[in-house]
């Protein structure tokens, strides 16, 4: 599905005025440094991500003097499809968050209802971010290559989100008892029971979507003939050394979590490693084949949420500073093979045939925004 209709009250220095109505396809944004171009970005994200992709603290996202933000999105029925009642009623769904940071309260909606979990809201909605946080994929740590990967597979597979929260639960429970110090071990087998029985569906889920995602990158990479991707390689590693089932490798550690007060075996350790001629690609890289690396990766994934029947939006935030001109002729392309939804930011008023390099240029809305009001042109 595609956002095609958005409106925010309290939102950063944006206008509460009208809901603004986007392309299903490619929305170009430009104007000024702080007119308000990532704030857009950011409002959208909050729909499918349900926090900001660039602040961990909403507090920094409601403007200043206000106390609750809220931002509304209404969805088509995706890939550019009409839907069934298209003419009375064009969406498919109504998305709402918003948050009153005094009362530290989060309120959801789809389709008018209230929601309790942020997944109910996130399914609807997956977006893909590209801004200058996104190279951590490579050159960051674990965590992100997790979260990389956990958002795949929270859209292709429907149990992933509840099977993952109750680990979480379980985790936090079974580190409270390691760092008591006095272990009760029948109570400890008990944790561990549904502990490990929790990361190995979580383990299944993830090793899925990354067979999937690196069925779907290799063949990228030859399409696109990347000649230095010879040699190299992406592994999944679930959290533990996968020659031992997780039982065994917990009673065989015991002593060690005891000593360190944590659980240090299972999906919270999980990673995907990339590796160039066996090195870390971080450290063998240069930073334009890493961007290049990323890019990819980031493609491939849609392509895995495509294979589901799962229409991305990408929210790619200054585009002329993020990548040069064969990456975002590379992305651009291919991003509209996907039939994806796209919005891209820039700070000069984007040239569409420079962007399609020759090529036919898809449906595009082109947007300005001053001093956080957005306008068609
Ligand atoms: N909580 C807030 N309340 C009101 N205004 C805010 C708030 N947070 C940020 N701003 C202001 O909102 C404006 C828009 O910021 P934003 O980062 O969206 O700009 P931008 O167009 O992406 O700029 P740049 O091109 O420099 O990245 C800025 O002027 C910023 O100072």
């Amino acid at each position: 599905m595609a956002l095609i209709k958005l409106q925010t009250e309290h939102f950063r220095n944006l206008s509460s005025a009208e809901p603004v109505t986007f392309s299903s396809s490619f929305n170009l944004i430009y104007g000024a440094n702080g007119s308000g171009k990532t704030s857009i970005l950011e409002a959208i994200g909050y729909l499918g991500l349900g926090r900001s992709f660039r602040v961990n603290r909403h507090q920094a996202v409601v403007r200043h003097g206000q106390q609750r933000f809220t931002v509304f999105g209404g969805l088509d029925h995706g890939f550019g499809n009409p839907g069934p009642e298209s003419e009375s009623y064009p969406l498919a769904h109504r998305l709402g968050i918003s948050r009153d940071v005094a009362q530290k309260e989060t309120r959801l909606r789809v389709d008018g209802e209230s929601v309790r979990s942020l997944s109910s809201l996130a399914m609807h909605l997956p977006v893909s971010v590209i801004d200058p946080g996104v190279f951590d994929v490579v050159s960051g740590g674990p965590g992100k290559r997790r979260q990389f990967l956990d958002w795949a597979v929270f859209h292709v597979e429907p149990s992933f989100a509840a099977n993952w929260q109750q680990c979480q639960r379980v985790t936090s429970q079974r580190n409270q008892m390691l760092r008591n110090g006095r272990i009760e071990d029948s109570l400890l087998r008990v944790w561990d029971t549904q502990y490990v029985a929790l990361s190995e569906r979580i383990t299944e889920a993830r090793k899925a979507a990354f067979e999937h995602f690196r069925r779907v990158f290799n063949v990228l990479v030859q399409e696109l003939d990347v000649n230095w991707t010879q040699g190299l390689k992406l592994e999944f590693y679930p959290g533990w050394d996968i020659a031992q089932s997780l039982a065994d490798v917990l009673v065989r550690h015991r002593e060690q979590e005891i000593r360190m007060g944590h659980t240090l075996y299972g999906p919270n350790r999980a990673d995907i490693r990339i590796r160039f001629q066996g090195r870390p690609v971080a450290e063998t890289f240069s930073r334009g084949q890493q961007k290049t690396l990323v890019i990819l990766m980031k493609i491939a994934q849609s392509i895995v949420l495509n294979d589901s029947g799962k229409q991305v939006s990408f929210l790619i935030d200054d585009i002329n500073a993020e990548l040069d001109e064969s990456h975002r002729t590379m992305l651009a392309q291919k991003l509209q093979d996907l039939r994806c939804q796209v919005f891209i930011t820039s700070i000069e008023r984007p040239d569409p045939t420079s962007l399609w390099q020759g090529n036919p240029t898809p449906d595009y809305r082109m947007f300005h925004v001053e001093h956080g009001k957005l306008k068609e042109e």
